[in-house]
């Protein structure tokens, strides 16, 4: 992989994440990238969950369940809406954050970016097979109904699902933020010297 790929990397909607996905050995190598993000103590505050594809039914029946908790009673069009999404994605991971509370010295805003770091390293390892990918969450991950259906015990907070795929629509270049708006450098009198 190039510096050139992580700068001009782009998620790409489930939807158009197509077939062919990841192989079982290429879903191994981006959840062993995952677990190479920074980790303070090593408590490894992240759960992965591969869902196979013969189970997206059973994930539609979630996603539904998911919608009727949020919202009350779902109309045919809701209902279709919410189940869809369940087949989006060639391959598909859900990730879970599982953050302690009771270690001052870690924080769970420290976890938290161990997690963050784990995901963007599966988004990395796809796009260097060639995949691409994108994190997606929406208001179904704080249902109970999808955190209990996943089998996510009361520790566990559901994050989001990783989408990895083929790219059937190659998403536009975007602006990224300036360097010189997010970089300063300290003491400001000695600004414009970067080392
Ligand atoms: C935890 C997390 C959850 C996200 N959930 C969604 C989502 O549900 N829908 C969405 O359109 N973008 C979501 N995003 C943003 C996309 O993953 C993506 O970063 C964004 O569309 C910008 O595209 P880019 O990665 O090409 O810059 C989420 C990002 C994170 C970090």
């Amino acid at each position: 992989m190039k510096l050139d790929d992580i700068i001009a990397r782009r998620s790409a909607s489930p939807r158009r994440l197509i077939p062919p996905g990841p192989n079982e050995e290429q879903v191994r190598m981006m959840i062993e990238a995952a677990c190479a993000a920074p980790d303070h103590r090593r408590f490894r505050p992240w759960r992965f969950i591969l869902i196979r594809n013969d189970d997206r039914p059973k994930l539609a029946d979630l996603f539904e369940a998911a919608a009727h908790e949020t919202h009350g009673k779902l109309s045919e069009g809701q209902t279709q809406r919410a189940r869809e999404k369940a087949f989006n994605g060639a391959c598909l991971i859900a990730v879970a954050g599982v953050i302690r509370d009771d270690v001052p010295d870690v924080p769970p805003h420290e976890q938290w970016v161990s997690v963050g770091a784990a995901v963007q390293n599966i988004l990395l390892t796809a796009t260097s097979f060639g995949f691409g990918s994108m994190i997606v969450s929406g208001d179904k991950v704080k249902t109970r109904a999808l955190q209990n259906g996943l089998g996510l015990n009361a520790k566990e907070q559901l994050l989001g699902f990783v989408a990895v795929g083929t790219v059937s629509k190659v998403p536009p270049a975007t602006e990224r933020p300036i360097v010189e708006d997010v970089l300063s450098v300290w003491p400001p009198e000695e600004a414009g010297m970067l080392t």
